[in-house]
């Protein structure tokens, strides 16, 4: 195959179709159709309890209930980052990067690829928030996952840190390229690390809109303000100035 024609040709990572899962007689997700082609960047906005979680579960095979419902491809390798870390308190952090897997030089490589180089032998208990993330990260992409995972992973953590941590996923997806399904409530975070943004609405995508600037992006860039407007829009919030 030519080049050109394999980079044409993007593969299909995740493909949902007629996705549907209630609660308690509650409709949360509603026939939910979604591609999401190979190394793709992606982030997911909604309201609070509009099943943005309970989307990014089925996709990672969490929920048998939702797979049942209608059609759901994903690859093979994911990995799920949360919003706290999940480390094991009891295992010193390379310990836990390496969980399950072999090849303590990956992990050692994988902890340097996030700032921790040095930290190895740290247990958890002695991380910050960030830091913790961080190792998070590193113990996702030990595993070389095809499809990455993220519910609110910046979450819990101060405005700067998670700045940093913005600049450090976005340099780890360039050097990686796996395709990545972001959860998360802040509009700015969205825009400046996805190429695609979606918003839940009703238990469907809502809008899906494509971010066509290029990286690295500032989060006072002026044209990002039209994308911003939008996706407020579409989620039914008035800006305060
Ligand atoms: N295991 C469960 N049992 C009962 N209800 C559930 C369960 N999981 C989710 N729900 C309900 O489904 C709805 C969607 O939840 P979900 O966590 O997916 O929303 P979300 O968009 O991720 O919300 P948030 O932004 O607040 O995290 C909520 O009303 C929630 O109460």
């Amino acid at each position: 195959m030519a080049p050109h024609t394999e980079q044409l040709t993007r593969p299909t990572a995740v493909r949902l179709r007629g996705l549907t899962r209630s609660f308690e007689g509650r409709t949360v997700l509603d026939g939910l159709d979604l591609d999401i082609p190979a190394g793709q960047f992606v982030a997911l906005l909604g309201h609070s309890g509009s099943g943005k979680s309970t989307l990014l579960r089925a996709v990672a095979g969490l929920d048998h209930e939702v797979a049942g419902s209608g059609r759901l491809t994903a690859p093979e390798r994911v990995s799920v980052v949360f919003q706290d870390s999940r480390l094991l308190p009891w295992r010193r952090v390379l310990d836990n990067v390496l969980l399950g897997t072999g090849g303590e030089e990956r992990g050692r490589a994988a902890l340097a690829e996030v700032g921790l180089a040095g930290r190895e032998r740290a247990w958890p208990g002695e991380l910050s928030g960030g830091e913790a993330q961080r190792a998070a990260l590193a113990r996702s992409l030990v595993r070389e996952p095809e499809l990455l995972l993220a519910d609110e992973p910046f979450g819990a953590l101060d405005a700067l840190t998670r700045i940093k941590m913005h600049a450090l996923l976005r340099e780890l997806w360039e050097r990686h390229r796996p395709s990545v399904l972001l959860v998360t409530h802040d509009v700015d975070e969205a825009i400046v690390l996805a190429d695609r943004v979606l918003v839940l609405d009703a238990g469907r995508v809502g809008l899906d809109l494509a971010i066509d600037r290029p990286h690295p992006r500032s989060y006072r860039d002026p044209l990002l303000s039209e994308y911003r407007e939008r996706l407020l829009a579409a989620l039914g919030v008035t800006e305060v100035h």
